[in-house]
């Protein structure tokens, strides 16, 4: 069957040859990629590179390529949310996997690395602040997967149903692994958990300001619900949105995370950049040298 054109007002390019979003082409992208939420984070990365190749902006998706001990990579942010996750992942991946002159999906696919470094609330109380966490999955509280055509093994549709009928949630949330490979890499270094995305900061993590959250013991019941992945660890807003768009694309994805709220205990770091700092040296020093 003759590949399928895609039509320029689904895979939209700017001046020919950058995607539309992240304004990019293929040569500005390196094979291993770190994604962080907060855009001023990038810089606080490539600032260890030995050599900038690359630097391009377009709203929250910053995007600095260079070099590390010889090693090509590209960091780029996302802002916050499953949202920003789709569109990131799906150019990130045409940049790669489609031909951007006859507008059709390259025979051959390339598999990407991409690690992400970001920041978390914990929900256990034994896992100290400050802690780095590596996700061996994540539970998505949004509905970023009811759009997408995807199978899923009887292991994560058992948590998917579980999650949905204990928090009486009106959707299926999505429950979606890492990369076991790039966990692997990390899994020494760092607590191991599974980590709950959720479609905002407040209610949606349990929080309450001025108004009340509609799910009681939200919380409780998250962090005394197991998984065979292992238990629930911690919340944020991108990890499950990652790890199912990866593996529906065929790109080896983890999220690693710094703890620096922890719900349990209601505490918050202190110092939270010099944790974020720690998390990014580690990331460093293990895909230069490992
Ligand atoms: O520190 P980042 O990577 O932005 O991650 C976390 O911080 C933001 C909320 O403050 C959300 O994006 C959440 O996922
Ligand atoms: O509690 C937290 C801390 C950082 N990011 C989140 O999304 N939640």
């Amino acid at each position: 069957m003759a590949a399928r054109r895609i039509p320029e007002s689904e895979l939209i390019l700017n001046d020919g040859d950058r995607i539309y979003h992240l304004n990019l082409t293929a040569e500005m992208v390196a094979d291993t990629i770190i994604v962080v939420g907060d855009p001023d984070r990038v810089s606080k990365i490539s600032r260890h590179f030995d050599k900038i190749h690359f630097q391009e902006s377009n709203r929250e998706l910053v995007t600095h390529t260079g070099e590390i001990g010889g090693k090509p990579l590209s960091i780029i942010s996302s802002g916050m949310g499953t949202d920003n996750v789709e569109l990131l992942m799906t150019e990130l991946d045409a940049l790669v996997n489609i031909d951007f002159k006859s507008r059709k999906v390259n025979r051959r696919l390339k598999k990407l690395n991409i690690i992400r470094i970001g920041t978390s609330g914990c929900m256990q109380a034994d896992i100290p602040l400050d802690a780095l966490l590596v996700s061996r999955a994540g539970l998505g509280l949004d509905t970023l997967m009811s759009f997408y055509d995807r199978s899923l093994s009887e292991d994560l549709a058992v948590v998917e149903n579980k999650i949905q009928r204990l928090l009486e949630l009106p959707f299926k949330p999505y429950f979606a692994k890492g990369s076991d490979q790039l966990f692997d890499l990390f899994k020494d270094d760092m607590h191991h958990g599974v980590t709950v995305t959720a479609p905002g900061f407040y209610a949606p993590q349990g929080r309450e300001i001025r108004l009340k959250p509609k799910i009681t013991g939200f919380i409780d019941t998250l962090a005394n619900t197991p998984t065979s992945f292992g238990r629930f660890t911690n919340f944020e807003m991108e990890t499950a949105g990652y790890y199912a768009m990866a593996e529906l694309l065929g790109h080896e994805m983890i999220s690693l995370n710094a703890l620096i709220a922890n719900r349990a205990n209601q505490t918050f770091s202190s110092n939270h950049e010099k944790t974020v700092e720690r998390l990014i040296q580690l990331v460093l020093e293990k895909l230069t040298y490992s």
